[in-house]
């Protein structure tokens, strides 16, 4: 449950004075996500998802976000708008803490995405892409290939401690992927976590990408190769080309991938693949036994690194 900062009714009527919003008409913790304290808010002038940045997060990197999320919507994309407050800026704070609210988005996010949602959510990204076009802020990809060698030298352990000779098989990789990481592709304002519980549907169409706190100047190509592996993925295991060929075909109804993109795909899906078992590599070593949240299974993404170190990620 993510909520670990409680809000009193005095602290909630000053956030509420800061926001230049009425008194709360119903307000409640938010069970999802991991990283911040989330909660439904409802007053008057409407629905807001207040948010407490509890940890990951760098507080001087919030107006780089905030920013992108009120460009993104005056773009028309459907990302959640902050609200201003009254001394113009977006952020108050709570024990220290900093706290910002964001409209709220209807729609909902799927468990289990079918070939049909993969395809609206390859629109959806591209729709994101175009609209990051022309946001005149920059952050660099703190956890892109030039960062994962140094990410995996202090968990070599952790990796041989869930399965043995790892290490070995994770050095392998980072060689290949430094040795064949594509350069020169066209970037942009990429989300970075578009899995499937950052993207709300409504009616079986793409409503809303929630959590852009990842979201970085990167390969756009890398971020559909993230979504390869979040979104087209079976639980067994193997790779649904079916779906993957839908997620392209939607992604490029919008934004038509170059050739050399294309060619890309492959390398892109495994080094995706890498960067998030290494996150949760690093998680999964410093969460507690019994801590209130469970970290994210390591070994679901080294499988999927299997597959592409086996080249079975085939997107024609
Ligand atoms: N703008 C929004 N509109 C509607 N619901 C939202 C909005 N933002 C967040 N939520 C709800 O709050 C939940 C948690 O949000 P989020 O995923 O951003 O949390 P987090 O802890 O920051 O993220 P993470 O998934 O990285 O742990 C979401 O699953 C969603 O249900
Ligand atoms: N989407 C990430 C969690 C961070 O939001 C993961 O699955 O590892």
């Amino acid at each position: 449950m993510a909520v670990y900062t409680d809000i009193s009714d005095e602290d909630l009527a000053r956030l509420l004075a800061g926001f230049g919003l009425s008194e709360p008409l119903a307000f409640k913790g938010i069970a999802e996500g991991i990283q911040n304290s989330n909660f439904l808010l409802e007053t008057a002038e409407g629905r807001f998802i207040l948010t407490v940045y509890e940890r990951d997060v760098r507080a001087e990197e919030l107006p780089y976000f905030l920013g992108l999320l009120t460009w993104l919507a005056d773009q028309g994309f459907p990302s959640a708008r902050p609200v201003a407050g009254k001394d113009g800026g977006y952020l108050q704070s709570i024990d220290g803490k900093p706290v910002a609210l964001v409209e709220f988005l209807p729609g909902l996010s799927v468990r289990r995405p079918t070939v049909a949602h993969c395809r609206e959510a390859g629109v959806g990204l591209a729709w994101l892409h175009q609209a990051g076009l022309g946001y005149g802020e920059r952050r660099a990809n703190d956890l892109g290939q030039a960062s994962w060698a140094g990410l995996f030298a202090g968990h070599a352990a952790d990796a041989e401690a869930l399965k043995p000779g790892l290490a070995a098989t994770i050095e392998a990789d980072l060689a290949h992927l430094a040795a064949h990481w594509p350069g020169d592709l066209p970037g942009g304002v990429i989300h970075a976590d578009f899995f499937p519980d950052n993207v709300f549907f409504r009616e079986g169409r793409f409503a809303a990408a929630i959590d852009f706190y990842f979201a970085c100047d990167d390969a756009l190509a890398y971020d559909l190769a993230i979504c390869l592996n979040a979104w087209c993925f079976e639980s067994d295991g193997s790779f649904n080309v079916t779906a993957a060929a839908a997620m392209i075909a939607g992604y490029e109804s919008r934004r038509p991938l170059s050739p050399a993109e294309r060619a890309a795909l492959p390398i892109l899906a495994h080094g995706a693949a890498m960067r998030f078992f290494l996150t949760r590599l690093a998680d999964w070593g410093a969460t507690p036994a019994g801590a209130l949240v469970r970290p994210k299974d390591p070994m679901e993404y080294e499988r999927k690194l299997a597959v592409h170190r086996a080249g079975l990620v085939v997107v024609a």
